[in-house]
């Protein structure tokens, strides 16, 4: 059964703008606007989009937060608004701007009060608190009341308090933003190995683009509230043209290359090094180029992200 499945989500916001000194004028617009979505049991879905895109607004309707204003959603086999309480066994989410913590307790007794919130017995509870603990690394910060901790101690005291009943499916909504580069990474290497552990669903938002290579088999991408791509990164990069490039290092000064299935883009120190962008199969560019000049070296970089993100972005 799949765990999350949407077929024509929607939903929409009345606006209402100035219109003249006194007048208003009231609009609706649809921040999502038909999504179908279809999530089965372990995967790892990136669910992206530039700002306003409407993925917040996504991620509330399947979490129960939001009533859609159309369309028809079931999350691990539930109605989300009507479900919650049932479905909040079931799932576990992470968003910013709402903590599952006590303020003024220290992150140990946060937890120990989730465990009664939830109902969760002591031994799996106790188990499953080992672990994050562990993976985490949050040993020296246990006793620390969370208003002293840091974004990350935080960050990571958050992704524990959502784990604790032992959720199949995970909402992230944007996990590793404003992070430092360690715990950002204690938080991918986290999320990989409780999906390979546990076999975790995990969908996540996000703008960091180490996030998407590290936890994303498949990219959701939506555009003003409709999806624009779901496949993985490779066919993103298929999709959009992403060419892999070729640096080749030569023995001494030589003109551009001129070979069938590349086009040079790059020459440096007067032609020595240079870079080919490909477009033909990989070993009968390298023969091309090897009887054209002679090579000392070579390296294969595959397509940055970067760049398809900003193509389909800007469109
Ligand atoms: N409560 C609301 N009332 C009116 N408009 C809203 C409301 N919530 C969201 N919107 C609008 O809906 C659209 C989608 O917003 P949403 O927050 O879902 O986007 P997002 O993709 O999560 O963006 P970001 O990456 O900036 O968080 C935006 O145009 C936003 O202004």
């Amino acid at each position: 059964m799949s765990v999350v499945l949407a077929d024509g989500l929607r939903k929409e916001f009345v606006v209402w703008a100035k219109a003249g000194r006194f007048r208003r004028s009231r609009r609706t617009v649809a921040a999502v606007d038909g999504v179908d979505l279809r999530i089965e049991p372990g995967e790892m879905v990136g669910y992206l989009g530039p700002n306003g895109a409407g993925k917040s607004t996504t991620l509330k309707m399947l979490t129960g937060i939001l009533t859609p204003s159309g369309g028809s959603v079931r999350v691990c086999g539930l109605n989300p608004v009507p479900d919650r309480t049932r479905l909040a066994r079931r799932m576990g989410a992470v968003f910013g701007q709402r903590s599952q913590l006590w303020w003024d307790l220290p992150l140990s007794e946060s937890f120990a009060l989730l465990r009664s919130v939830y109902r969760v017995s002591s031994g799996p509870h106790g188990r499953r608190l080992r672990e994050c603990v562990e993976l985490l690394e949050m040993g020296p910060f246990l006793a620390t009341p969370v208003r002293q901790l840091s974004l990350g101690q935080r960050m990571r005291g958050e992704l524990t308090a959502a784990l604790l009943h032992d959720p199949e499916l995970l909402f992230l909504d944007e996990p590793t933003i404003g992070l430092d580069v360690v715990s950002k990474e204690a938080v991918r290497g986290f999320l990989a190995e409780l999906n390979q552990r546990h076999g975790t669903t995990l969908v996540l938002t996000t703008h960091d683009l180490a996030d998407i290579e590290r936890l994303c088999d498949r990219l959701v991408v939506i555009d003003r509230g409709r999806v624009v791509h779901d496949g993985t990164l490779a066919a993103l990069h298929e999709r959009y043209g992403s060419r892999r490039r070729l640096v080749v290092e030569l023995d001494g000064p030589c003109a551009p290359l001129a070979v069938a299935g590349a086009s040079t883009e790059l020459v440096e120190a007067d032609g020595r090094r240079q870079t080919l962008a490909l477009d033909g199969p990989l070993p009968a560019v390298v023969a091309a180029v090897a009887a054209a000049a002679p090579l000392r070296d070579l390296r294969v970089l595959e397509p940055a992200i970067e760049d398809v993100i900003r193509k389909l972005w800007v469109g």
